[in-house]
């Protein structure tokens, strides 16, 4: 099972002008796919757009936008409410920082947020109606291990990671048995131009170990959505660790709703009738 079968053919990226969004747009014309390709800056998106164009004969087109501004947002939203065509969203935008708080720009983490959070919500409910009423569709939301690890790296650029974890398993909690594919890919270090952006150089300067091409991370992320991982996390050699992690999460669920508080804080009981 490699699609949705009736959900439309063109799938729009967000941070397609390099890394792992101008993989995912390769990886998905040779799928068949037409493409809407969204970044800010137009020279490298072009250059993505050509060359895959060229590669695949599918139909790809580019939207310059700042997702962190409000207007070039909704123009975005816009599109994915009326382009009937458009049946898949990779919310792949996103970028970090490596510094601790008292070291970071309040700004700057706010600008974090605006990508990393609110425009992906804000894509999300524009696409995820539309592709219902079309048929079904698949959203792919790019996380980060970071969602595991908050210890990591920068601790806003962790949590908005969470965030878009905890997103996306709400999604296919709420989404998931309605024809809608979805999806959350938390990459490793991967080689791109990342670390350049988050203030660590390059991702040369990491043990080459832990670092993997942008090219594998999203053959693998494509190979957990074709077999149905609404969770895949590409650089984890056990897969039953996060198997057991989340079985565990969901079997704590229903003990964290008491009208009690535990023993533990040693608060008065209420006598016993
Ligand atoms: N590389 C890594 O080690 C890891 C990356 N990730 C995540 O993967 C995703 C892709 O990052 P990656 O490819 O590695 O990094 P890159 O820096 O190579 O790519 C980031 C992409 O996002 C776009 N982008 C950034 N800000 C905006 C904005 N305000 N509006 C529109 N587009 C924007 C950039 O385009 P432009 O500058 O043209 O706008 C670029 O296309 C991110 O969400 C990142 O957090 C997760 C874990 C690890
Ligand atoms: N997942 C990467 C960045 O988000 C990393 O932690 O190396």
């Amino acid at each position: 099972m490699s699609h949705v079968s009736n959900a439309p053919r063109t799938a729009l990226i967000t941070g397609a002008s390099g890394g792992i969004g101008s993989v995912y747009a390769d990886r998905l014309a040779r799928r068949g796919y037409d493409l809407v390709l969204v970044a800010r800056q137009e020279a490298p998106l072009r250059a993505v757009a050509d060359r895959v164009a060229a590669a695949s004969g599918r139909n790809v087109t580019i939207v310059v936008a700042d997702l962190g501004d409000a207007s070039d947002l909704h123009r975005v939203e816009a599109l994915l409410r009326d382009a009937p065509r458009i049946g898949m969203l990779v919310n792949n935008a996103g970028f970090g920082g490596v510094t601790s708080l008292a070291k970071s720009d309040v700004d700057r983490m706010e600008a974090m947020i605006a990508v990393n959070v609110t425009a992906l919500t804000r894509l999300t409910y524009a696409a995820a109606p539309a592709f219902l009423a079309r048929g079904g569709g698949t959203i792919v939301n790019i996380a980060s291990i970071a969602a595991l690890a908050p210890e990591l790296l920068n601790g806003v650029y962790g949590a908005t990671k969470a965030y878009v974890l905890a997103f996306t398993q709400s999604l296919q909690h709420e989404l998931g048995n309605q024809g809608l594919r979805i999806q959350a890919v938390l990459p490793g270090a991967t080689a791109t131009a990342f670390w350049g952006t988050a203030g660590l150089g390059d991702s040369s300067d990491l043990p080459s170990a832990i670092v993997m091409t942008a090219e594998n991370l999203v053959d693998a992320a494509l190979a957990g959505l074709d077999s149905g991982e609404v969770v895949t996390i590409p650089p984890l050699q056990d897969g039953t660790e996060w198997t057991r992690y989340e079985a565990q999460r969901v079997a704590m669920a229903p003990h964290l709703g008491h009208a009690q508080p535990a023993p533990r804080y040693s608060l008065p009981r209420p006598e016993a009738a």
